[in-house]
């Protein structure tokens, strides 16, 4: 009779995984582009910690499936946001990473095929190159950071990280947050309250030991020195309901001065804030120009969920699709986020003359 086995039991096939070091000598980050990725962060860091006057827009589809149409975005994005860099900082939201309810697809980097396939490798030379690409438009980019190893293989193309609703309260993320090269949000729980994203963000300024991988592929651990610029993002929750209205902001801005933080937030006019329908995307900034006209200086940068065509569709076997639509969260098209964009400008001008 053989050993019993203990071990590996439910684990029913292994493949290789690159290295960050590979895949950075693939897709190498060139000069100009980490000069975007670095001034963008310097320029976030800036607007969240009160001392640049603009609020931050981050905007961009739920999920990036299809590369080209993000580019697409992307450029048409930069262009539409030109005349309004006095007041607004665009950075572009790209997500490869989705936190899942239950189950469904978990983004670029975890099925780029869209079929089950799950050629994670793929996904992640994908990803990088999207980045690099986005960066050569000019654009900085934000991205959560959802598996706790990924980030080794991209985050230096990266100038806005989050921290999930569903993953806030999680230590490892904190973790990974302290050691995080640029300015982090935290989400406030998907139940609606702030104080596990203050935690986090209070957690992730210290310096923690933790398990990750070096860029040559060997599991190390890695000694964070902490991360000073984590913010607190708005989402709104089931059990809370939305929470970008003037007493929620209001609330969340004292709360973080009494955790001795600054008193800056991002409000995410798309989900619990948005209750999930996309249209009520623009009711949630409007109410945010109103705050920040009447003088709500808590309000420092906003996310939109938006593509080039409004809706969302089912994925199918991924060989239909609408070019330029989500296959996650329902966006808003471009072209009726743009106003929505000049709208903001408006009112942050409006304040600083005021
Ligand atoms: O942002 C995207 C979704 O809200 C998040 O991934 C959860 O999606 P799900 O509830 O459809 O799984
Ligand atoms: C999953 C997301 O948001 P949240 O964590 O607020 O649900 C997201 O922004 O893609």
């Amino acid at each position: 009779m053989g050993q019993t086995t203990t071990d590996d039991i439910r684990i029913g096939s292994a493949r290789p995984l690159i290295t960050p070091w590979v895949l950075a000598d693939e897709l190498p980050l060139a000069e100009g582009a980490a000069a975007t990725v670095a001034n963008g962060r310097r320029t976030i860091e800036g607007i969240l910690s009160g001392n640049d006057p603009r609020v931050v827009a981050i905007v961009g589809p739920c999920s990036v499936h299809d590369p080209a149409a993000l580019l697409d975005f992307a450029r048409q994005f930069r262009a539409a946001c030109a005349p309004m860099e006095d007041a607004v900082f665009p950075v572009l939201r790209v997500y490869f990473e989705k936190p899942r309810t239950v189950v469904g697809w978990k983004g670029l980097i975890n099925d780029p095929d869209l079929d089950g396939s799950f050629h994670i490798n793929k996904g992640l030379h994908l990803a990088r190159e999207v980045l690099l690409n986005v960066a050569d438009i000019g654009l900085p980019a934000a991205s959560e950071f959802l598996d706790t190893t990924f980030g080794q293989y991209y985050a230096d193309l990266v100038s806005f990280g989050a921290i999930g609703a569903r993953t806030v309260e999680s230590q490892i993320h904190r973790e990974l947050a302290s050691g995080l090269s640029m300015p982090v949000g935290f989400k406030n729980g998907t139940n609606g309250h702030i104080d596990v994203a203050i935690d986090a963000i209070r957690s992730a300024a210290h310096s923690h030991w933790f398990p990750s991988l070096t860029k040559e592929g060997t599991p190390a651990i890695l000694r964070s020195t902490g991360n000073p610029h984590g913010y607190l993002i708005l989402r709104g929750g089931k059990q809370t309901g939305p929470n970008y209205g003037p007493a929620a902001v209001q609330e969340a801005a004292v709360a973080l001065a009494e955790a001795a933080l600054t008193p800056s937030l991002i409000v995410d006019c798309s989900h619990g804030n948005s209750e999930k329908n996309h249209q009520r995307q623009a009711q949630v900034m409007s109410s945010l120009c109103e705050q920040i006209q009447t003088g709500q200086e808590a309000i420092r940068g906003v996310m939109l969920e938006s593509h080039l065509v409004e809706g969302s569709q089912g994925i199918g076997d991924g060989s239909e699709l609408v070019y330029g639509q989500s296959i996650t969260d329902a966006c808003l098209s471009l072209a009726n986020t743009v106003p929505l964009l000049e709208q903001l400008a408006a009112a942050v001008r409006m304040s600083r003359s005021g």
